[in-house]
């Protein structure tokens, strides 16, 4: 699919309230397709890949070949959390991503890597943590068709900073009312409604679905969260 039907699909997924999406990698190792099966029948229109060298964040997760054996037409939004993101994009968008998020804070060069998504077919994200400085995004802006709004960082421990998303969220709307946001690290049931009321269109969450208990009705629970608001 190129970039612009990308594009298209993914604002009209994002047309009405904050969307979910979400990450499998803490649920069955063994058994993922069913727990994309999961998503798919819960509604869910987006699935979260945190792709991890054991680098920037210490564990190692799963790299393009899982991504490529997935069989699923949800939106693959592929987050690199890696050291040097550039290098993998090619990758990944063969693999078959919609969205490549790269921070960054790890980009060598945050122009050409962004430019390489877009031409790789994908939809360009930035990924910011929490204790960036936003005037390290901002001159970017035109390159990005979603930003990622981390409200933690590998290095702010068990800190969030909820309330430094939100203030992003409103200057980024201003800048660039077309951007797709997404708010993601730390999202649980208890506290999704109140992130919801930030007015991202993407909300990204993986353990508070996946606990090992009843991810159908953890979706249920978030999502009358999100509509609630
Ligand atoms: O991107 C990051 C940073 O590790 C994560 O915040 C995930 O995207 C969400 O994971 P959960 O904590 O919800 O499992």
């Amino acid at each position: 699919m190129p970039h612009s039907d990308k594009l298209d699909r993914l604002k009209s997924v994002t047309s009405g309230a904050p969307q979910l999406s979400i990450g499998t990698l803490t649920g069955d190792m063994m058994h993922q397709a069913n727990d994309i099966q999961i998503l798919e029948s819960e509604g869910i229109q987006l699935l979260h890949l945190d792709v991890m060298d054991g680098t920037v964040w210490p564990k190692i997760s799963v790299g393009s070949g899982f991504l490529a054996g997935l069989k699923t037409d949800l939106l693959k939004d592929v987050h690199l959390l890696t050291s040097h993101p550039e290098k993998h994009v090619a990758d990944f968008a063969a693999a078959g991503a919609d969205i490549i998020t790269v921070q960054i804070e790890q980009c060598d060069d945050v122009a050409a890597t962004l430019t390489s998504i877009r031409e790789a077919g994908c939809l360009a994200s930035a990924g910011i943590y929490p204790t960036t400085p936003i005037e390290e995004l901002l001159p970017y802006l035109d390159l990005c068709d979603v930003v990622f709004l981390l409200s933690i960082g590998p290095d702010t421990g068990k800190q969030t900073y909820f309330d430094v998303v939100a203030d992003r969220i409103s200057q980024l709307r201003d800048a660039k009312p077309e951007l797709v946001l997404a708010i993601d690290g730390a999202v649980k049931k208890d506290n999704v409604g109140e992130l919801a009321a930030m007015q991202s269109d993407l909300i990204v969450t993986g353990s508070a679905i996946f606990d090992g208990v009843d991810p159908s009705a953890n979706i249920q629970a978030m999502t009358a969260s999100i509509n609630n608001q």
